[in-house]
């Protein structure tokens, strides 16, 4: 049987090979960059004036001169005016260019304008100050965003102010998500006592969403043959499939030997892990990924936090980040020798420290206890006792 880290690494040999594509800056939010951006001009493009006040020649000021005469307004969005009468000055606006001729800008509450003559009132000002000068944050040509970064708010700002109307990005991934089971209901209907409605779909697609993938829901009997009909059109359609349920010992798990019919071939079946140990994971010839996800909701989840979500993100060209560290606030016995992917809700200790509460529930069906968990704590499987206080990674879903 596989170990988690060995497990990790062939799904992350198995990436998809995911196609850019333009799109309009404006649905370009969350996307995956595939195109630097770089500034088309210097930044900011001129000596931008950054307080409301009134533009002087410094050297007039530092003779001892206080007084200026109004000579006229620039406001933003209006080419540079010039003060010609250096002991003289011009109104400016935020935003607006610095007048050719001046240097220096003083704000409102600085001063006292009367009848178009302008008083500094006070002592201390510096040359060049309250002007945010040409070039001085980024340089004509100078990389801003290099690519395979996710446009996130800074991002797209800046891709905004360089003139990116279109920008080229990763095609979302199609995904389906497929549940199976003859137990499952739709969340619409009354279930019988012998039935529970399908969840780990709306689980799922949540992660697969909020990652970056074009997500479908789907849901299939516990019937092979009815699966592999189905399954054969859904694998010409989508670029992955997400099955839940049906890949453990029961006599209608059937979603490995449909896979195999159907030429996905298996990469791993079980990995030494609780909980999810029936994880199964396969790969056709034609770069199709298939992940067999165990049935319980636990295992579903973290499944797809340990092995899908960072699959996701290598595929489309993302960074996959190591997880955060925390400190168990409370000792934890696990004898079996798995990977014990503990519940845990965090918190921080008062001198700073991250501290992971256990909060271990009632097995990897219990999904009401992850309402009160914010990740899973990854404890190794050659222990049994696990001390309070001692630091292990965490993958968290909050
Ligand atoms: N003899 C053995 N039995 C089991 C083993 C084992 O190693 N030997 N492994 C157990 C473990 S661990 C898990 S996890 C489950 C995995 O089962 P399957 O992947 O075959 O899933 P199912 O049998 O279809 O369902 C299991 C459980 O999960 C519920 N389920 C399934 N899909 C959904 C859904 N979309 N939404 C909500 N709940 C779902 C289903 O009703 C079952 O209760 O096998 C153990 N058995
Ligand atoms: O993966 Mo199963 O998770 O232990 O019930
Ligand atoms: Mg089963």
């Amino acid at each position: 049987m596989l170990s988690v880290a060995e497990a990790h690494s062939v799904v992350l040999n198995h990436l998809l090979v995911t196609p850019a594509e333009p799109i309009p800056l404006p649905q370009a939010a969350g996307r995956v960059l595939r195109e630097p951006l770089t500034a088309d001009r210097d930044l900011p493009p001129f000596n931008r004036v950054s307080m409301d006040g009134i533009a002087i020649q410094y050297a007039a000021f530092e003779t001892g001169q206080r007084q200026f005469r109004v000579a006229g307004t620039q406001f933003a969005g209006q080419p540079a005016q010039t003060l010609t009468n250096e002991t003289a000055c011009l109104e400016v606006m935020t935003g607006a260019m610095l007048p050719t001729g001046t240097d220096t800008v003083i704000r409102y509450e600085d001063l006292q304008i009367t009848d178009g003559l302008a008083e500094i009132r006070i002592d201390a000002v510096q040359a060049g100050q309250n002007v945010h000068h040409r070039a001085t944050d980024r340089k004509q040509n100078e990389e801003l965003v290099p690519i395979g970064t996710r446009l996130g708010p800074p991002e797209m700002a800046v891709a905004a102010s360089v003139g990116k109307a279109t920008i080229l990005v990763s095609k979302r991934p199609k995904i389906a998500l497929i549940s199976t089971g003859d137990e499952l209901v739709d969340v619409s209907e009354t279930p019988e006592p012998y039935q529970i409605r399908r969840s780990n779909t709306y689980l799922l697609q949540t992660v697969l969403q909020a990652a970056g993938a074009e997500t479908t829901l789907l849901h299939l009997p516990d019937d092979a043959d009815t699966m592999e009909t189905a399954l054969k059109t859904v694998l010409q359609e989508y670029d992955a499939l997400v099955l839940s349920g049906g890949v453990s010992a029961g006599k209608a798990d059937f979603v490995p030997n449909v896979m195999e019919r159907l030429g996905v071939r298996q990469r791993f079946h079980q990995v030494a892990q609780r909980p999810g140990k029936p994880l199964w994971f396969g790969a056709s010839d034609e770069g199709k990924v298939v992940f067999g996800l165990p049935g319980n909701p636990v295992s579903t989840f973290l499944c797809a936090y340990r092995y899908l979500l960072p699959w996701l993100k290598a595929s489309l060209g993302l960074p996959v980040l190591p997880p955060s560290v925390a400190r168990l606030a409370r000792s934890v016995s696990f004898p079996p020798q798995l990977t014990y992917f503990l519940p845990v809700r965090l918190s921080v200790s008062p001198d700073g420290i991250g501290l992971a509460a256990p909060l271990p529930g009632s097995g990897s069906a219990d999904y009401a206890n992850l309402l009160q968990c914010d990740g899973f704590m990854e404890l190794p499987p050659e222990r049994a006792e696990f001390s309070e206080g001692e630091a292990f990674p965490v993958y968290t879903f909050r």
